[in-house]
């Protein structure tokens, strides 16, 4: 039995990532945290941990990120995408609430309802929206952003619904496990995920990172840049790239980068959660091209 840490309580939108993955109820196990959950990853407490990563609205999760890369010891081996609609629970009427709770990102995401309904309420951050929800029981904030069922089960009212800045974003979940657990089977349409930390003090070393990965035919989905701490001006760049680390493509990419790049550090490769199909490589560069041309480098050398 994998036990699956998830930012809890119960009535979080990662616990209904949670459940896509389909644990029996006592395998799913709430932690107060982002960190907490990774960190119980790290200590053998659970098997795995499934935590936000981005949205497609407000971009990505910092804390999330920061933790996979700042500890050791942890890989991505799936993903879960999952739409995302918010309403504001509370004490009514709308026209009292003073102060509205929720996680950082949900508070971003529903920015423009705020400013236009509630101009003059102070937000206040709190770990979860399920936790905000929980404010609002405990008499501590006026109202929270949460999802519906996670009011519903406090039995606390729907002042507004469906109060997101946009009405379909999805955030996106990463599960992640010990780092010594292999990458799963590539099924065809995979996503590798990529630490970088490029040579600092060379010109063009990024677009060195990405010619290298273009001249294979490796699709790059998402790139961005988190500092590495160190000091001003130092920045690891988190790449996803489609395809698999079994992929003759994708390992040649990975070699490429390993030899223009101070360090690669691989996160994983685990199937896409998405019915679109990957974008295909372009002609000359597939699987199939390279190996009929390591075929012709060989018989050069005079191999068979
Ligand atoms: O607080 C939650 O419910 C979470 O799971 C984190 C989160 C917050 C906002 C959007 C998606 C996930």
């Amino acid at each position: 039995m994998v036990t699956i840490a998830y930012l809890g309580p119960p009535g979080t939108f990662s616990e209904a990532a949670v459940r896509r993955l389909s644990p029996a109820p006592d395998e799913a196990v709430p932690t107060r945290s982002i960190p907490e959950a990774l960190d119980a990853v790290r200590d053998g407490a659970v098997g795995a941990a499934l935590v936000p990563l981005e949205n497609s609205l407000e971009g990505s999760v910092p804390v999330t990120l920061d933790n996979l890369l700042g500890g050791p010891g942890l890989r991505v081996v799936g993903e879960v995408a999952l739409p995302v609609t918010f309403a504001l629970a509370g004490r009514g009427p709308l026209e009292s609430v003073r102060t509205v709770a929720s996680h950082p990102h949900a508070l971003a995401q529903c920015r423009g309802f705020l400013r236009a309904k509630l101009p003059s309420a102070s937000t206040v951050e709190v770990l979860s929206t399920a936790a905000a929800a929980q404010a609002v029981l405990d008499g501590t904030v006026d109202a929270a952003v949460c999802a519906p069922i996670a009011a519903t089960a406090l039995g606390i009212p729907l002042l507004a619904e469906n109060i997101g800045d946009r009405p379909d974003t999805a955030t996106r979940f990463v599960l992640v496990v010990p780092a010594d657990t292999p990458p799963p089977a590539p099924t065809g349409n995979d996503v590798t995920s990529l630490a970088v930390y490029i040579a600092h003090d060379r010109v063009g070393a990024l677009l060195s990172v990405l010619t290298e990965l273009a001249v294979r035919g490796v699709n790059l989905t998402r790139i961005e840049s988190r500092p590495t701490g160190e000091r001003l001006g130092r920045y690891v760049f988190l790449l996803d790239c489609a395809g698999h680390v079994a992929d003759s493509r994708m390992g040649e990419a990975l070699l490429g980068l390993r030899r223009v790049c101070a360090e690669v550090r691989f996160l994983g490769s685990y199937p896409r959660d998405t019915d679109d199909p990957p974008v295909a490589a372009p002609a000359g560069l597939t699987d199939d091209d390279l190996h009929a041309a390591e075929d012709w480098l060989r018989g050069l050398r005079g191999g068979a």
